[in-house]
């Protein structure tokens, strides 16, 4: 069986609902393997997130197509579709987006609950829990949001990502709102849960350090990806 969990093959994405057109991607081919750590970099304004939000079925493309362990997003059927959402790919903004009446823990538990709404609860707290272990919270189980600085903040959002466990993880601008020590501890944390749990993870970043510790480079430029050893630096 091939190693290729995620391939896109000629995707393009133009946004024409401003009146103007945007030819944002081009034909991108792409290909991720499993248990790869793959780091998109490229210019500001280069089509990074919409790649991001084409490869999580969060938006469609215009044309091409994206291929999930051999089954094309395209052909797949609205349950197939959703749980394509809910438990293949998990998700990582800049912004946290966790709710702020739920402690850490509870908002790990957010994806499993509403993924199945009759799972026995204190399996699925156990789950959490061991995912806010892994991440290094298991002290602050019961904080608040705002009783947590930012970067736990960004690291309960991986735990809650992770919670269904994805196929693949896929992050955007994860550490772009931290400062320094965070930003290291959160790239150090991808590197950790790629190379002990083995998760496939495809991160968009500015943070040349995450991308030190990447398996596989590719840079987005003119519409296309390229891998990063090809690509031409005065754009960045
Ligand atoms: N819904 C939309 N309608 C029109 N234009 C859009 C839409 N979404 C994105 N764009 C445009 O597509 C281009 C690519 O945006 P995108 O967010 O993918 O870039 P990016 O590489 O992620 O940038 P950054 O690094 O600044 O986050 C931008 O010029 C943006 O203005």
């Amino acid at each position: 069986m091939s190693d290729i969990l995620l391939e896109t093959k000629a995707l393009t994405r133009v946004f024409c609902e401003t009146g103007e057109r945007l030819e944002i991607l081009k034909g991108v081919d792409f290909e991720l393997s499993k248990n790869e750590f793959c780091v998109l970099t490229g210019a500001s304004g280069s089509g990074k997130s919409t790649f991001l939000n084409l490869v999580g079925a969060l938006d469609t493309p215009t044309s091409g197509e994206i291929i999930f362990n051999g089954k094309s997003l395209g052909k797949m059927n609205s349950a197939e579709k959703d749980e394509y959402h809910s438990k293949k790919v998990g998700f990582v903004f800049q912004f946290h987006h966790l709710l702020a009446e739920f402690t850490a823990l509870e908002n790990v538990c957010v994806p499993a609950r509403i993924l199945n709404p009759h799972a026995n609860l204190k399996t699925v707290q156990e789950h959490a829990e061991e995912l806010l272990q892994k991440v290094g919270l298991k002290d602050r189980l019961k904080h608040l949001p705002r009783e947590l600085s930012g970067g736990e903040r960004q690291r309960v959002a991986v735990a809650r990502a992770l919670m269904n466990n994805p196929d693949v993880l896929l992050a955007d601008e994860p550490s772009g709102n931290l400062d320094e020590k965070n930003a290291r501890m959160l790239n150090e944390l991808f590197k950790q849960i790629n190379e002990d749990y083995k998760q496939t993870l495809l991160v968009v970043t500015h943070d040349e350090r995450m991308a030190e510790f990447a398996t596989k480079r590719v840079h987005m430029q003119g519409g296309i990806l390229v891998p990063y050893q090809d690509f031409n630096a005065k754009e960045i």
